[in-house]
Parts: structure tokens; sequence; C-alpha cells
């Protein structure tokens, strides 16, 4: 019997529309590095990770500038969208020779305050799981449902959760899974439409996706800060 191994799979094939940036949001300079330069060295910190494979787009030019020798692997099969460009990927870790019973954990590039002991706590949770999970925090604020930019209805959040990366499942079922799926935001919701109810490992609100214009300052604050030594260090 072999021992299911751990990759790392990074879709950065995105523009960043939102960002409002001069450029695809992970190439943005933050703290003296690109964006994406923080996210694969959290990740390169992961002992348990077999591998990284950054999926990008089939015209970009900048990776290569941005994180000069990258000790993982890279391929330019990007999709139109993040699904496309996970399940794109999940062939290429099939090519490099990835089991159908080995798990990926997919990062999103955009979200670089990731810190080592997060993915760490959400390997040793899931490794023995059935299904598989995501790093996620419950939800702090009231919920609001819009209508016409006025509040509709006060919704009910005891229940609700904000999901966040990595997310980690095994090759086989992510596959199939991202098969079957219409559109959908993260891996989470394609095995869920299968039926399967992943596991929600708690992490911190500090791992957020950088998304809007302000976001690009919060982060930079927060990666310039100090480096801290034990588990929430990064
Ligand atoms: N076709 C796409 C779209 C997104 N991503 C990646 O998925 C992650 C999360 O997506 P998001 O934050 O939405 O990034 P963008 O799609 O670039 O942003 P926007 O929606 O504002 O354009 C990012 O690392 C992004 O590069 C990708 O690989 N392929
Ligand atoms: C995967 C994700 O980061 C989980 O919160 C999120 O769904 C990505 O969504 P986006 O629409 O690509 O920003």
């Amino acid at each position: 019997m072999t021992t299911a191994r751990c990759f790392a799979l990074v879709p950065a094939a995105g523009v960043g529309a939102r960002s409002g940036a001069d450029r695809p949001k992970q190439y943005v300079p933050l703290a003296g590095r690109p964006m994406i330069a923080h996210t694969l060295a959290a990740l390169a910190a992961v002992p348990e990770l077999m591998a990284t494979l950054v999926v990008l787009s089939p015209t970009d030019d900048l990776f290569e500038s941005c994180v000069p020798g990258f000790a993982g692997w890279v391929a330019r099969c990007g999709g139109d969208s993040r699904a496309a460009s996970v399940a794109a990927g999940l062939a290429e870790l099939q090519r490099r020779g990835a089991a159908l019973e080995d798990w990926v954990l997919v990062h999103d590039a955009a979200r670089c305050l990731l810190r080592p002991a997060w993915v760490q706590a959400l390997i040793a949770a899931c490794v023995s799981d059935p299904v598989g999970g995501l790093l996620a925090q419950p939800v702090a604020d009231t919920l609001k449902q819009s209508r016409d930019g006025r509040v509709a209805t006060t919704l009910d959040r005891s229940d609700k959760w904000a999901a966040q990366t990595p997310q980690m499942f095994r090759l086989g079922l992510l596959q199939q899974a991202l098969q079957q799926a219409r559109a959908v935001t993260d891996e989470a919701s394609a095995v869920e439409a299968m039926g399967h109810a992943p596991l929600l490992v708690r992490a911190s609100a500090e791992n957020f996706k950088v998304t809007w214009p302000e976001d690009f300052a919060l982060a930079e604050r927060l990666l310039a800060a100090p480096y801290q030594v034990g588990p929430s260090s990064r």
C-alpha cells in the first residue's frame, strides 16, 4: 500500500480586475517583493508538501522575473475561470506523477498572508478524513441580504463561515467534482455538490484574499510586521 502525498496547487492565472492594479494583482510589490512570492515562500516552508505547482495564464510573462529561481513546478495552463485553472492544474499534477489518492491543497496566489502553521493544521486535520476540508473563519459581522442597495433582510449568521484557502481534497475526488460542477467559486462547493461535507478548519482573519484596492495597504502592513517565532509565524 502506498502512502498518499500532499501537493500544493496555486491558481495564479487571474487578472485581478477588482483590485484596480496596473498589472495582475499577484505581481504587485508588497513589503519588498511581489505578492505571489510571499505566498510561495509560505508554502515552501511546509515540509509535508511534496511539491507546489503554480498555474499561470498562457500569456503570463511576469512570473520568472517576479519569482526568480522558483524551486517548484510552473504550468501555463490557466483557464477562463478559477475552477478551469484548478482543473487544468490537476491534470498537470497527474502528468507529473501525482496519483488519484494523493492530496491536493489548492491555495489562492492572492492569499499572501498564509502562514505555514495554518497549512500544517489543515493537513493534520484532513489527512485521515474521508472527504478533506478547508481553512475557514466563522463570520463575525451581522449579515445583510441586499436588494437594490438596501437591506432586504438580516440573515442568521450562527452557522455561517467564510471560506478561505488552502482547500485540501484527494486529486481524484476533486477532479471528478470539478468535471461535474457548474460555476463554482471554490473547490469545496464542487465537492459539496457531490453530496460530501468538507471539514471546516478554523484559521485566521489574517488569511484574507487581496481583492479590493484598499487590501494592498493592509496586506503590506501585516507582511512588514516583525517575524514571530511560534505557531503563528509566517
Ligand atoms: N481564470 C482565473 C481566475 C482566477 N485565478 C486565480 O484564483 C485566485 C483567486 O481569484 P481572485 O481573487 O478572484 O483573482 P482574480 O480572478 O485575479 O480577481 P478578479 O476576480 O478581481 O479579477 C487568484 O490567485 C487568481 O489568480 C486563476 O487562476 N484563473
Ligand atoms: C476560493 C476562495 O478564495 C474562497 O473564499 C474564493 O471563493 C475565490 O473567489 P473569487 O471569486 O475567485 O475571488
